[in-house]
């Protein structure tokens, strides 16, 4: 079942009357429950492809379709809900709310969607419990590792059982045992929740634990391959 489709994307900055085409056509579909890899190298438009899936920002021309219903010309305020419904975000850096414990982070979007304090309560702890961190709740950021705080960062995307996640080079601040431990954290927790994760890398190690790898290349996706065979040199290129 179709959960994100996009056709011919295009997306272009401007920066003092000179055009750069990041994006000049992108076709994708992600199916309900994959773990996908976006792979390309540095610069080629991976964020900036994350961004449109993730409706952060709207592409110049193509279509987006969620369920197969068009996105376009949706008003902001209809993306904007049904972003904070239904699409959860990593980042390399962890974006949490420094004055926050990292309880407060974790509750903080099921707070924005309403949801009744009991109901925060018995996601954050059990979702702490499953990513590890739940004697750490009381702790602010900057009290944290980088695995401790990708790992209450992954707790905050899963807590509203988003139906995609959007998770770009979520390894790249962390040293190789942690990087794998919160992949694997990732693709099983996605896995429990249903939901579908695509996540931007460099990272060769991270590749091997998608379902499938697309490769962003001058603009548009290449290919879309199984992750076998795949090694540190081709993920760069
Ligand atoms: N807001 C912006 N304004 C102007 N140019 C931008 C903006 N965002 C990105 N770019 C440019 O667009 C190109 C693609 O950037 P993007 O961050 O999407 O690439 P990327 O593949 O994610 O890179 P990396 O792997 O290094 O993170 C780059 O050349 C970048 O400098």
């Amino acid at each position: 079942m179709s959960l994100l489709r996009t056709r011919q994307l295009t997306k272009s900055y401007h920066l003092d009357e000179v055009e750069q085409r990041v994006l000049t056509g992108v076709d994708l579909e992600l199916v309900a429950g994959e773990f996908v890899g976006l792979v390309g190298p540095s610069g080629c438009g991976k964020t900036t492809l994350l961004n449109l899936c993730g409706l952060i920002d709207r592409p110049d021309s193509g279509q987006l379709f969620w369920h197969d219903r068009e996105l376009t010309g949706q008003t902001q305020a209809y993306l904007t809900e049904l972003r904070r419904r239904t699409i959860g975000f990593v980042f390399q850096d962890f974006n949490l709310i420094p004055v926050m414990s990292a309880w407060d982070n974790i509750a903080y979007p099921l707070m924005l969607l309403g949801m009744s304090g009991t109901e925060q309560k018995e996601r954050v702890r059990s979702l702490a419990e499953a990513v590890g961190i739940d004697t750490l709740l009381d702790k602010r950021p900057a009290r944290l590792s980088g695995g401790q705080r990708q790992r209450v960062a992954i707790a905050r995307a899963l807590a509203k059982r988003p139906e995609l996640i959007i998770a770009d080079e979520p390894t790249a601040s962390l040293d190789e045992d942690t990087a794998l431990t919160v992949v694997e954290l990732l693709r099983d927790l996605g896995r429990q929740y249903g939901s579908t994760v695509l996540v931007a890398t460099h990272d060769a190690r991270l590749t091997r634990w998608c379902d499938r790898l697309i490769r962003l290349h001058h603009g548009h996706l290449v290919h879309n391959s199984t992750t076998e065979g795949v090694t540190a040199g081709e993920v760069l290129v």
